[in-house]
């Protein structure tokens, strides 16, 4: 079989830029493709690269995309090397859209809503807790870690203040540091997170996510050891071969999952159908197509049904 391949580079600005501890983020960056087959179905796909995470560039794609022919097999699909892993998502997500299995029923997964740093987020929770949102997460590592610890009290007060006592559902509070900590600031986070939740109220802290780079896997093994806060790798397992080095290494708790560019979700589903990971599912800014492909991975992959990292929508205007 032999599909006709067309591919469209885009850019979407984000409404208020995107502060880790990596940089700011002004624009994503992307590729939405197409897959026609013989009978005129059309399965779409979308590219949308993370190389701060050590996905390929945006250029990286590009010339990929432009050095294929109108005409492209099966095989082409399935044998994209390991070093393009956001193409490999795209070219296999419109293929499978092409070939659907089965139907995947999205309805049941929830969204974690993704808060903006600085003193903002005290009015943004609100909003978007009246909206429904039980989970939410937060970038730390960004400025000046005291006034950071400050806000973050400012946030608790703010959200047990605005809870009645009847709630029935506990709020899920999430922190991202991006490998933005040093090993003594993440054990004054993690200080500050086992006080919360050894209270026991309406707030847990989920997890602290990537606290350091990703060269210091053996210190973020002695944090979870130490606290009783779960942790959370997301840089250090951006791909299968990450992923297998840290789970042989012993990490237990949690695994961030960006479907987008973890690369083949063949080989990803693979590696989660033989190991029972705690994983949590995350968007990296991809448009409603490449959401869609993501989101499905997630929902026939979930165990322990976390909320999924999807809650982006409102960084976007439109
Ligand atoms: O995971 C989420 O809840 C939101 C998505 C998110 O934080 C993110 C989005 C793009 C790039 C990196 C990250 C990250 O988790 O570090
Ligand atoms: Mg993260």
């Amino acid at each position: 079989m032999n599909y006709q391949f067309q591919f469209q580079p885009y850019q979407r600005p984000f409404k208020i830029p995107l502060k880790t501890a990596h940089g700011i983020w002004k624009t994503r960056e992307g590729i939405i493709l197409n897959l026609t087959d013989e009978q005129g179905n059309i399965g779409w796909g979308e590219i949308a690269p993370l190389s701060w995470f050590g996905s390929e560039t945006m250029e990286d794609a590009l010339i990929f995309c432009q050095q294929l022919p109108s005409c492209i097999s099966i095989e082409t699909i399935f044998t994209i090397p390991d070093y393009l892993p956001a193409c490999q998502f795209g070219f296999e997500s419109a293929f499978t859209e092409l070939n659907p299995n089965s139907f995947v029923d999205l309805s049941r997964l929830h969204y974690s809503e993704l808060l903006p740093t600085g003193e903002t987020v005290l009015t943004t929770w609100e909003t978007l807790f009246q909206q429904r949102a039980k989970t939410f997460k937060w970038k730390i590592g960004v400025d000046d870690i005291t006034e950071e610890i400050n806000i973050f009290q400012k946030l608790i007060h703010s959200i047990t203040t605005t809870l009645s006592p009847t709630q029935a559902q506990k709020i899920h509070l999430r922190l991202d540091a991006n490998e933005g900590l040093t090993f003594e600031q993440a054990k004054k986070w993690l200080e500050h997170c086992d006080l919360i939740n050894a209270n026991q109220g309406l707030i847990e802290i989920e997890f602290l996510e990537q606290p350091l780079s990703i060269d210091q896997l053996d210190l973020m093994l002695e944090l979870c050891d130490r606290y009783s806060t779960l942790l959370a790798l997301d840089e250090s397992v951006a791909n299968l071969q990450q992923l297998n080095s840290c789970y042989q290494q012993g990490w237990l708790d949690i695994f961030v999952i960006k479907p987008a560019i973890f690369g083949s979700p063949k080989k990803l589903k693979n590696f989660c159908q033989n190991h029972e990971i705690d994983a949590v599912f995350s968007s990296v800014f991809e448009t409603n197509i490449g959401q869609k492909s993501a989101l499905k991975i997630a929902s026939e992959l979930l165990f322990y049904n976390r909320a999924v990292g999807f809650g982006i929508n409102h960084w976007f205007t439109g």
